[in-house]
């Protein structure tokens, strides 16, 4: 069983403080959802518990299975099981998206599996996503649309099977199909691996698919409600004002 401690945590962007004191607890095999109006630092949090130089920890901790990982460089952060799949991923022409998956499963699982080993099973997640497999041969990302970006970012996931998956909007612009598929990619790590996530989603229906086990609301860099599956169906029905007023 593995837990995931974010305690505290204040960052700062060019100088400004977006959070402001972030804390919350995921074990192995949980799924938490964390919503929140647009500009409430969602994804300065995933960017900040990845280790993102912009995004500086002022205060506070992350705590990865008692070791304090707060001011560990990105890399030891993956090499320890942290995943994230970001909101926009950047495109990176000149690479071959099968070299860098293959390249990336090779230094940080430290596996001896065989360069064709991990292709072998780089085509099957990709079929399992439902991803055309010609996209394994073009550069990272370029010229993917927005639901096949996203998809890439869970087969990503589902070869390198991390302790802790922060997921940034991973149901953005992916249709129907590509909202089940991901979903049913999420339960089958979860199930296989135990995986614990963090899904940064605007919207209940991932969560419903999932079957998330709490709920976080973010706003203007604070959680200001937790609860269950009851949090994220206020939001849907009443918006985030719903939630803001039942505070006050
Ligand atoms: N690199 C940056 N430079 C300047 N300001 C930034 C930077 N990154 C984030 N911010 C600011 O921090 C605040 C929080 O942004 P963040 O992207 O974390 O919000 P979010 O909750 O993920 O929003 P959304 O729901 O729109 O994705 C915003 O006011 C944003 O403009």
């Amino acid at each position: 069983m593995s837990t995931l401690k974010v305690e505290n945590l204040h960052v700062e962007v060019e100088g400004k403080e977006v959070l402001k004191g972030v804390t919350f607890e995921v074990k192995s095999g949980e799924i938490h959802a964390l919503m929140g109006p647009n500009g409430s630092g969602k994804t300065t949090l995933s960017l900040a518990l990845m280790g993102h130089p912009k995004y500086k920890i002022t205060k506070g901790s992350i705590i990865l299975d008692g070791e304090d990982i707060t001011n560990l460089e990105t890399d030891e952060k993956v090499k320890r099981g942290l995943f994230l799949a970001f909101q926009n991923p950047i495109e990176i022409s000149g690479v071959k998206l099968s070299t860098l998956l293959v390249a990336e499963y090779n230094r940080i699982s430290g596996s001896n599996k065989s360069v064709s080993e991990i292709v072998g099973d780089v085509r099957n997640i990709a079929k399992s996503v439902g991803l055309n497999e010609t996209l394994l041969n073009r550069g990272v990302f370029d010229g993917f649309s927005g639901g096949e970006k996203k998809r890439t970012e869970i087969l990503q996931m589902l070869l390198m099977k991390p302790k802790f998956a922060i997921l940034d909007e991973p149901d953005s612009g992916v249709d129907v199909d590509g909202l089940r598929i991901i979903s049913e990619g999420i339960k089958k790590l979860r199930a296989e691996n135990n995986t614990g996530y963090v899904i940064i989603t605007h919207y209940r229906r991932i969560l419903d698919y999932v079957n998330a086990d709490k709920v976080h609301v973010l706003y203007r860099g604070t959680i200001i409600a937790s609860g269950g599956m009851e949090l994220a169906k206020l939001i849907d029905e009443k918006g985030y004002e719903g939630v803001i007023k039942s505070r006050n």
